[in-house]
């Protein structure tokens, strides 16, 4: 489903990625785990279409979309959550679902309804807040709403940028077990995380970046047991 092929990305004239491959197949849960600075979120970028690539491609659904602008990867069901809970505060829970739903718009009133009931169904707690200014709500909500949000053009590969940060283990759990049903109800997602054990936990193959490049990459219960991997989750321990 999607396939990056010698990619090399990165700002101005530094080089972040440097010929990176990675795949992921549909139905597949993909965990992208490193430290601080290893090159995650530039990775997560350059997928969604927000930073240009410098060499090699990115393929999704077999056509070659290095060149196609973001917006239209979001109609193709190329949708990411960014990092850092961008929500619209001074706009309500529902205003923020609705602006989700912007590439949809022609489906109509009665697709809108039916996605709005999908969100409320995956997050309960954004139905008893739907008329709230999304400002005013915890972080644990917001993390939510910008999940429900990307839900709402109703993509087929769902790209989230540590949707974990700064939330408590209970929530992270409750946010991971939709992820988890998201999946089975067949969404394809990519997981990027610095919260290496659980996210490996749920995905089914995972990469390990450093200093940006690929550095091992496998089965996530094999990872799990990698002595590289328990290096840097205790490195982002030991500066958290
Ligand atoms: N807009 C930018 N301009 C210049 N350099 C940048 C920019 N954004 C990120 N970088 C640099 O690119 C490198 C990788 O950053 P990136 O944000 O991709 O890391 P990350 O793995 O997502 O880290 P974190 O987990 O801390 O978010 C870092 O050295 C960072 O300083």
């Amino acid at each position: 489903m999607l396939r990056i092929n010698n990619m090399t990305t990165g700002y101005g004239m530094a080089d972040v990625l440097h010929g990176f491959d990675m795949e992921l197949n549909k139905g597949e849960i993909i965990a992208v785990v490193g430290a601080n600075g290893a090159g995650k979120s530039t990775l997560m970028r350059a997928i969604s279409g927000l930073l240009p690539l410098k060499s090699g491609s990115i393929k999704f659904n077999g056509k070659d979309i290095s060149k196609v602008s973001a917006h239209t990867r979001v109609d193709q069901g190329l949708v990411q959550v960014p990092e850092g809970r961008q929500v619209f505060g001074p706009l309500s829970v529902v205003e923020n679902l609705t602006l989700g739903f912007f590439s949809k718009r022609k489906q109509g009133k009665t697709q809108l309804q039916k996605r709005l009931e999908y969100a409320y169904h995956l997050f309960p707690k954004l139905a008893e807040r739907k008329g709230q200014k999304a400002g005013s709500l915890s972080g644990g909500e917001q993390q939510m709403l910008v999940i429900a949000r990307a839900l709402m053009s109703d993509p087929s590969l769902l790209l989230l940028d540590e949707p974990s940060l700064g939330l408590s283990p209970l929530i992270t759990e409750q946010i991971f077990e939709v992820l988890v049903e998201l999946n089975k109800n067949g969404l394809s997602i990519l997981l990027v995380e610095q919260n290496a054990f659980e996210t490996l936990s749920i995905s089914d193959r995972g990469y390990l970046i450093e200093n940006g490049n690929m550095v091992l990459n496998g089965d996530s219960k094999q990872l799990l047991n990698n002595p590289k991997v328990t290096e840097v989750y205790l490195g982002n321990e030991a500066i958290s």
